[in-house]
């Protein structure tokens, strides 16, 4: 009875609902003059991997069906140690700067008053204030938003990397993962649907198309650039928040990652996954932005927190090949090298530290602005919604999303839809008239029923003004 009290740990502070499976990638093209990553390296050549596929805002027991940022995190368990590559069903990134993280996630997880999940006033607020983040914001509320099932989604770990080969030759690239299912998508109609009878569409669609041998397999592609294409192009390559301009990088296939088998038990093959994108591979050293390095940081910091110091000893987790100096700490600590030197340096083939000389040297200088850009955004709405109907599905689940938002921060979301775009501003516009009055005539009739969504109780001026920590009542309490 005690042990099961115990049954719980953390759920991660993000992505805590998901799952995953096994499987392998086989390089299918030589890319050698590129990367001497032993991964990618050998036509024919499989490596066995782990994946995890999850909804970015979802608590543990939350549903799949739900317009939103997913992930697919892939462990490659190489010869030369894990590589992680963590993607989002998006090819853009909310932000620039590491430190907006925490902000973004409390604008878009539960409000902490009322603790309902969608508080659709703090996410418009969020993405109106940093413009910048409505290009991966319009991502989600588009059909990308939510495809249908894990299987059918795109998936790109959005970063440039470095990448180099042998002779220290550089190339930078933004990776591509393929759906060979094709990509589907969930209507709205369709959605609230399948939340009412299966919440976890998702998880039982990966797991039921693997079980019956149909095995879901993805194309991994990179977009590649030269060190001078880097240095020539008008726009930040390195800039998360956009895509790389057509015709401006070539695209090279790697090969194929294709998942067949189920894990044999959730907690432990699952939950208790460590991905962290620091881990890096010889000729993959990784991207260089600011983003990225604090994400070499955070995951880290998070893991210890869920699962304890020596995460990565958890079988899971662990490399193919491992040496450790690390033998006390949170366990699991019984692999751990026992009775060898636990001291560096040693004469008994201990550890050590891993120097890369291949690797270039030489800095970069890229153009970079902090100036508010909408252009992206613009040829979203224009270019990659690709079809009229696409943009008024788009149109519809934006105004379904600002109906509840209040003063100022709709005001604010108008403007700059008009500033994207005037047809888009226009557009929502109208629909927003349509559905406000919609929902005043339905608040009309069942006046005594509260709305579905209730306003964000927005703090007041008096309560800003007021330099106590907590509001009057509260000190009231405490007097
Ligand atoms: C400042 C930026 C970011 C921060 C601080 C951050 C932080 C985190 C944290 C704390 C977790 C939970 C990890 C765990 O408990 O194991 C997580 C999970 C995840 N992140 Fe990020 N993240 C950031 C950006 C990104 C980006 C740009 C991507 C993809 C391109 C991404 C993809 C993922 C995925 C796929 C997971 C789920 C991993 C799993 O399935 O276990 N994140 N992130």
């Amino acid at each position: 009875m005690l042990t099961f009290d115990g049954e719980r740990i953390p759920e991660r502070v993000v992505h805590a609902k998901g799952t995953g499976a096994f499987g392998y990638f086989e390089v299918t093209n030589d890319v050698s003059k590129y990367t001497y990553a032993d991964v990618f390296n050998g036509v024919g050549k499989r490596t066995p991997l782990a994946t995890r596929f999850s909804n970015a805002a979802q608590n543990l027991g939350g549903t799949d069906v739900s317009k939103e940022l997913r992930g697919m995190a892939v462990k490659f368990y190489t010869k030369d140690g894990n590589l992680d590559i963590l993607c989002l069903q998006t090819p853009v990134y909310l932000y620039r700067d590491p430190i907006l993280f925490w902000s973004l996630l409390h604008a878009f997880k539960r409000n902490p008053q009322t603790n309902i999940l969608v508080d659709a006033t703090a996410r418009w607020d969020f993405v109106t204030q940093k413009a910048a983040a409505m290009h991966t914001f319009f991502w989600t509320l588009s059909d990308y938003g939510l495809p249908d099932g894990y299987r059918r989604m795109d998936a790109f770990p959005i970063h440039t990397y470095e990448i180099y080969n042998k002779h220290g030759e550089r190339h930078y690239v933004r990776f591509n993962f393929r759906t060979e299912q094709g990509f589907s998508f969930i209507s709205n109609a369709q959605a609230a649907v399948i939340q009412g009878t299966d919440p976890d569409y998702f998880n039982r669609d990966l797991y039921n198309a693997i079980e019956l041998g149909n095995f879901p397999a993805w194309r991994l592609e990179m977009d590649m650039m030269t060190p001078e294409d880097i240095q020539n192009v008008d726009y930040d390559p390195f800039d998360v928040t956009r895509l790389w301009k057509n015709g401006t990088f070539t695209t090279v296939q790697i090969g194929r990652l294709v998942l067949n088998k189920n894990v044999e038990n959730n907690f432990r093959d699952v939950e208790q996954g460590a991905f962290n994108p620091g881990h890096l591979v010889p000729g993959i050293p990784g991207p260089v932005d600011f983003l990225f390095r604090g994400r070499r940081m955070f995951y880290r910091d998070t893991q210890n927190y869920r699962l304890g110091r020596n995460h990565n000893k958890i079988f899971i987790n662990m490399p193919l090949y491992s040496k450790t100096y690390v033998r006390d700490g949170t366990p699991p600590t019984r692999l751990n090298m026992k009775n060898a030197p636990n001291y560096y340096s040693n004469s008994f083939n201990g550890p050590i530290p891993y120097v890369d000389e291949k690797r270039p040297m030489e800095k970069l200088q890229v153009l970079e602005s902090n100036a508010v850009d909408l252009e992206p955004l613009r040829y979203f709405y224009n270019n990659v919604l690709e079809s009229e109907a696409h943009r008024q599905r788009f149109i519809e689940t934006i105004v379904l999303s600002l109906v509840p938002v209040t003063p100022p921060v709709l005001q604010n979301a108008i403007k700059i839809l008009n500033l994207i775009d005037r047809d888009l501003g226009a557009r929502v516009s109208i629909g927003l008239e349509v559905a406000l009055e919609q929902r005043r005539a339905q608040q009309a009739v069942a006046a005594a029923t509260p709305p579905p969504n209730l306003p964000r109780n927005t703090p007041t001026a008096e309560f800003a003004a007021d330099t106590h920590l907590y509001p009057k009542n509260v000190q009231d309490v405490h007097k």
